[in-house]
């Protein structure tokens, strides 16, 4: 799969921002979730102890590294999410690439229109302005639109479906780009370490052609927010996500041994998750974990999240540097192409996982 790859699909569903604007007063059926799958069947519980924040900035500074290298990984291995702070991004610039964000879904519908994903009417990009992709009858869609945009490779970057408005979109996510970059290669420099690989393993793994997705979320506000689901539960297809949330509203909650949490908010701090990727490589050591988004009556929501991911050519499978007689290879091999394309098909088929399919 190029990254340019095309997916057949049975329709166009409506943008929900439209929806919401048009004063809708109940969710069509088509983004009305089994009542057994709402946010309201499941009680959100009080988090045993809360998701760590860890302060990036000290990881690095000899005086308090080994005690916030210790929250790091108890967070990895206790959450596979973690708060960052200290990531060096001022809080100007963050609100500033926001604030672009918004005013990007604030344009006229004509003009988000023009970053459309949709091919000929019945295809849609990778890359682009749309809703859910709709593949299968009867799909449940998401109360969500978005703008995907693939910023890393930077020769690969298709500047025709970036917006043109407002005028500093594009260099601000070229900015957010270079210095989220510079972010992850810290996280993944210690989550080596934590595992006791070389600590620029993942660094290297990346490397210069792995693609990164920038996914600008856009959640309306919903009338009956207990029966639909911004984002229904999945498990990320990269090695490690970073999202950046809205300040004002949460909404994100995680899945740990069957119960769900809200991921608090703190502002300027980046939410951080491993992906499938990660789980595999590290031959489970590393778990990807189930979230999902609960939409809200009053208010919209926006978060922007950095995807970072390995070549569409590269293997994944467990490090040989992990896999001995008391921990036996747990996952199967598989192209990372491939699994994209297994990611993108499973989240469709509401209630199944794509990492399911590769354990042994
Ligand atoms: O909007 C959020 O808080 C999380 C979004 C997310 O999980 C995703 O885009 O994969
Ligand atoms: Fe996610």
């Amino acid at each position: 799969m190029a990254y340019d790859q095309q997916f057949k699909i049975l329709g166009i569903p409506p943008i929900v921002q439209e929806l919401v604007a048009g004063g809708v007063q109940e969710p069509p059926g088509q983004y009305v979730v089994p009542e057994q799958d709402r946010p309201a069947a499941a009680v959100v519980s009080e988090m045993p102890e809360p998701i760590p924040v860890v302060d990036l900035s000290r990881l690095s500074s000899s005086a308090n590294s080994v005690q916030e290298f210790a929250k790091l990984q108890s967070a990895l291995e206790n959450w596979g999410f973690f708060l960052a702070v200290g990531h060096g991004m001022e809080s100007a610039f963050l609100g500033e690439a926001m604030e672009a964000a918004r005013q990007f879904f604030q344009l006229p519908l004509e003009e988000r229109q023009k970053c459309s994903n949709v091919v000929d009417g019945e295809k849609v990009s990778m890359d682009g302005y749309g809703n859910d992709m709709l593949v299968f009858e009867n799909q449940i869609l998401d109360w969500c639109d978005r703008l995907n945009l693939l910023v890393e490779p930077e020769p690969e970057r298709n500047y025709s479906m970036w917006p043109t408005k407002p005028h500093t979109f594009r260099d601000i996510l070229c900015q957010y780009t270079i210095r989220c970059r510079a972010t992850a290669n810290l996280i993944l420099q210690n989550m080596a370490k934590v595992i006791n690989l070389p600590e620029e393993y993942f660094v290297n793994m990346l490397g210069e052609k792995s693609f990164t997705q920038a996914i600008f979320n856009y959640y309306p506000q919903c009338p009956r927010p207990g029966h639909v689901l911004g984002l229904r539960p999945h498990t990320d297809g990269s090695l490690i996500t970073i999202n950046f949330i809205d300040a004002a509203v949460s909404g994100l909650q995680l899945q740990s041994n069957g119960a769900w949490y809200n991921v608090p908010i703190i502002p300027n701090a980046l939410i951080v998750n491993i992906g499938d990727v990660m789980e595999v490589l590290s031959n489970g050591f590393f778990k990807s974990m189930v979230h999902r988004v609960v939409t809200n009556a009053e208010k919209e929501r926006l978060s922007l999240v950095m995807l970072y991911t390995l070549e569409p050519e590269k293997e994944i499978e467990p490090l040989s540097e992990l896999v001995d007689d008391d921990r036996p290879r747990r996952y199967i091999k598989i192209k990372n192409k491939d699994y994209i394309a297994k990611v993108y098909h499973t989240y469709a088929n509401h209630g199944k996982l794509a990492i399911d399919t590769l354990k042994i």
